[in-house]
């Protein structure tokens, strides 16, 4: 037996690149075990994982926890949002899933757009305006260039539901990551007919919406992780919901997350619908809102950047009069899927560093233009901004975005937000609890924060210069894929 105070909970974040687990004291919020395995993502025109390697992940991840994993009481999954796993009648994958950031949806998204009502319909009824990350392009992309394996598919999931339906044997979604689909209604909180039945979705292919604190299922019989038969599953959320909830988050506090994608968002009590698009209309895991901007460019651009150059990831100077757009798989935010990186300001003295902070000057510049739209208009504006996500360990990442905020910049010590997000979930089963306050009694937000500096206007002026003339570039696809 683990040496623990009170009951031991799991949390899984099954992210982009890898899965995480983290084994926690549920009285204490103490990490008493963690793992890590990798997934890999299709490189070329889409982004796909094959489902089946997130679960050999999770299998491998909690088998580096030891014994700890086994005296779960509860277990719960966070994930990358947006993924479109179809299944055949056996529960097997019939196609690889495609990603959140596999752009090759954006015609779909253009179409879907236009033939429902609009920007403005959209907004309104789902929460979002629909861009190539949301499940229901890719559905509707699926449709027209794969119809075999649309009519081989008999259930539709996210990839945080595909894994709990595994440890289950129930196909069960929430209600954050069912707001990152575009078929859910963020009115009503319903799957929207109307949508479902425009892109030739049968309702009864989908997840049941588990509700906040309810009980998702409980572990069955048949399988090869370390859990007991009868450990308790919570609803598990998308992966930005979890980290929310991992941060005990409130409304007013801006989270800025640094990982494959880049994420902006806060909690909010009023329902988003911005019809420009920017502000994707999420619901978060416990009743309120989560309006949040994504990039699709983020620590593996930058890093793609600082391979390129052969430096290092903090082998950055000053970047003077240099702009780098680093749009290297399309981009979300703004919306230029067809977009790849564009660099303005080359001179014989530029360097291999200056040019290295100017990928994370255009990195950070695209998430900071959706801060002020993410939060309610009576906001503080001079709180610091939580710096979660693996960019958050980087002194360059964390220095960037506090010249180009201009505001205090918090890093919470606790590195797997989204894993102690879902162990929150995963404790309030247990003890009845809100998640969010579960989090805020573990105190996982508490790290140092780096004090104001002076905002580089000048900077984030170019930036959007540039962004502004490139226009006509950034809309043109390459072709190189
Ligand atoms: N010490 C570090 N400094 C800067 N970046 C880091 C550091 N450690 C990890 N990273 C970045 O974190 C990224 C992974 O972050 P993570 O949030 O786990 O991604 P995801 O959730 O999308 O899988 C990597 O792409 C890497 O660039
Ligand atoms: O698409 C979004 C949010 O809308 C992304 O945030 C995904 O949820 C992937 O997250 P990471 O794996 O990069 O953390």
């Amino acid at each position: 037996m683990s040496a623990a105070e009170g009951p031991l909970v799991v949390g899984v974040d099954t992210s982009t690149q890898s899965t995480k687990v983290l084994v926690v004291d549920a009285a204490t919020g103490a990490v008493v075990a963690s793992g890590q395995a990798p997934h890999t993502v299709s490189s070329g025109a889409g982004r796909e994982s094959d489902p089946r390697q997130w679960w050999d992940a999770l299998r491998e991840a909690l088998h580096q926890c030891g014994d700890a994993a086994r005296e779960a009481a509860a277990v719960s999954i966070g994930g990358q949002q947006h993924g479109l796993v179809s299944l055949d009648e056996r529960g097997e994958p019939v196609r690889p899933a495609l990603l959140w950031n596999d752009v090759r949806s954006a015609p779909q998204a253009h179409r879907l757009t236009e033939e429902l009502g609009g920007a403005k319909f959209w907004a309104e009824r789902t929460g979002s305006v629909p861009a190539a990350s949301f499940t229901v392009t890719k559905w509707a992309w699926l449709a027209e260039n794969e119809p075999e394996a649309l009519r081989a598919t008999k259930a539709v999931r996210l990839p945080h539901d595909y894994l709990t339906e595994r440890l289950t044997g129930e196909g069960t979604t929430d209600r954050g990551d069912a707001s990152g689909t575009g078929w859910w209604a963020s009115g009503t909180e319903a799957y929207d007919e109307e949508i479902l039945a425009h892109v030739g979705l049968d309702p009864a292919l989908l997840p049941r919406v588990v509700r906040p604190g309810e009980v998702a299922g409980t572990v069955r019989d048949s399988h090869d992780l370390p859990f007991a038969k009868g450990t308790l599953v919570a609803p598990g959320t998308g992966d930005n919901a979890a980290a929310a909830l991992g941060l005990g988050l409130r409304p007013g506090t801006p989270v800025l997350s640094l990982g494959t994608s880049g994420t902006v968002y806060a909690v909010a009590k009023r329902r988003p619908t911005d019809p420009t698009g920017t502000v994707a209309g999420f619901a978060d895991a416990h009743g309120d809102w989560l309006p949040l901007a994504c990039t699709l460019n983020c620590t593996l651009a930058v890093d793609r950047v600082a391979a390129l150059l052969g430096l290092g990831r903090e082998a950055v100077e000053p970047a003077a009069h240099l702009t780098l757009l680093p749009y290297l798989d399309g981009e979300r935010t703004p919306n230029l899927p067809n977009a790849s990186g564009v660099l303005h300001g080359l001179r014989h003295d530029t360097t291999a560093g200056q040019l290295l902070q100017a990928a994370y000057d255009g990195a950070v510049h695209s998430l900071l233009g959706a801060l002020d739209l993410v939060l309610d208009e009576d906001a503080d504006r001079s709180a610091p901004l939580l710096l979660i996500g693996g960019g958050a360990r980087g002194t360059a990442w964390q220095q960037t975005v506090r010249r180009l905020s201009g505001r205090p910049v918090q890093v919470p010590e606790a590195k797997e937000l989204v894993a102690l997000g879902a162990a929150a979930q995963a404790a309030g089963l247990l003890t009845g609890e809100d998640p969010a306050a579960v989090a805020r009694r573990w105190n996982t937000a508490r790290g140092p924060v780096l004090d104001a500096v002076e905002r580089d206007e000048a900077t984030l002026t170019r930036i959007a210069g540039v962004l502004s003339d490139a226009s006509p570039l950034l809309e043109r696809s390459t072709n190189a894929h």
